[in-house]
């Protein structure tokens, strides 16, 4: 069912129709000895440079990590590296993905900025040596690509979600739908704020997400709409001074999310989430939060 979907015109499937697919189980994260603030590559690391305060920085990730093992997630930890100082933003340099024999794939991301493009063999090695199936997309044609923080799965479908126009090119979902036979929406994104589809778009269910409105087009959001029977929205503030969006709720239930974002976390309290908050502010003077601090795994 390989298609890439640009509007909702072109959705001629319910949420019903597609595949199931197990939820993740386990999560790798990168201890963030090395990670710092050393260039702007998004509008939220300006004036932050040389200002990430390390022992904070650790305590926060540790915190971040001990939510997802209570919530029973199995933990992968991977050393990050010296000089690499966004490595810990590890749902940028891939798209890991479980087919329906049971096989394990992984696309490598094509970073957009020079400064992080040294990551991803970190991450190529780590799945090499775990039997994953590589699959590499075509420089010479496609520009960029930053794994799950652009690509995100439906919760429980084999559908996926691709946010472009900072981060990622339109062009890479054409392969990834190719290669893994699944249906592909396309959100484009508006607001240099929101540059990954994961700071303004967040699946909480199969028929659940929490979504910035204004970071997406009329396409965009008509799309989200007829998906999802339940679109919770975020302030401006909450998202983009709290990345209320960037929370993440890898089993449908449990939602892990930075703290203070007081309507959101009222929202899905009353929409039946268990809400655990926790302090990502260190990172997200890098710009971002739970939901890049991790890769999902199945
Ligand atoms: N939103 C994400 O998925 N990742 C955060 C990446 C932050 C990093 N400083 C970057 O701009 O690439």
């Amino acid at each position: 069912m390989a298609q890439l979907i640009t509007s909702a015109e072109e959705l001629s499937f319910s949420i019903d129709d597609i595949p199931s697919m197990p939820l993740p189980k386990e999560v790798l994260m990168v201890r963030p000895l090395h990670f710092s603030v050393d260039y702007v590559i998004n509008p939220h690391m300006a004036d932050q440079v040389g200002n990430v305060d390390k022992i904070e920085a650790q305590n926060e990730w540790t915190l971040v990590q001990s939510l997802f093992d209570q919530i029973g997630m199995k933990i992968h930890i991977m050393e990050d590296q010296e000089g690499l100082p966004d490595m810990v933003f590890c749902a940028n340099q891939s798209l890991p993905y479980r087919d329906e024999d049971g096989n394990r794939h992984v696309f490598m991301s094509i970073m957009h900025a020079e400064q992080r493009k040294k990551e991803v063999p970190y991450f190529e090695q780590w799945y090499r040596q775990r039997g994953y199936e590589l699959h590499f997309l075509d420089e010479e044609k496609i520009r960029d690509f930053e794994g799950c923080g652009d690509a995100i799965w439906h919760t429980g479908r084999r559908l996926l979600w691709g946010g472009h126009g900072f981060r990622s090119s339109l062009d890479a979902y054409q392969m990834i739908s190719d290669t893994f036979g699944i249906p592909i929406i396309t959100l484009e994104l508006v607001d240099e704020s929101f540059y990954h589809l994961d700071t303004c778009f967040c699946i909480l269910d199969e028929h659940t997400a929490l979504i910035y409105p204004e970071a997406f087009t009329d396409q965009g959001l008509g799309m989200i709409h007829t998906i999802f029977d339940q679109v919770i929205e975020a302030s401006k503030y909450e998202a983009e001074e709290l990345f209320a969006c960037n929370a993440c709720c890898p089993d449908g239930r449990n939602v892990i999310i930075q703290q203070g974002a007081t309507n959101v976390t009222k929202n899905l309290r009353d929409a039946g989430f268990a809400v655990h908050e926790v302090s990502t502010y260190e990172f997200m003077k890098s710009g971002g939060s739970v939901f890049c601090m991790k890769m999902l795994l199945w």
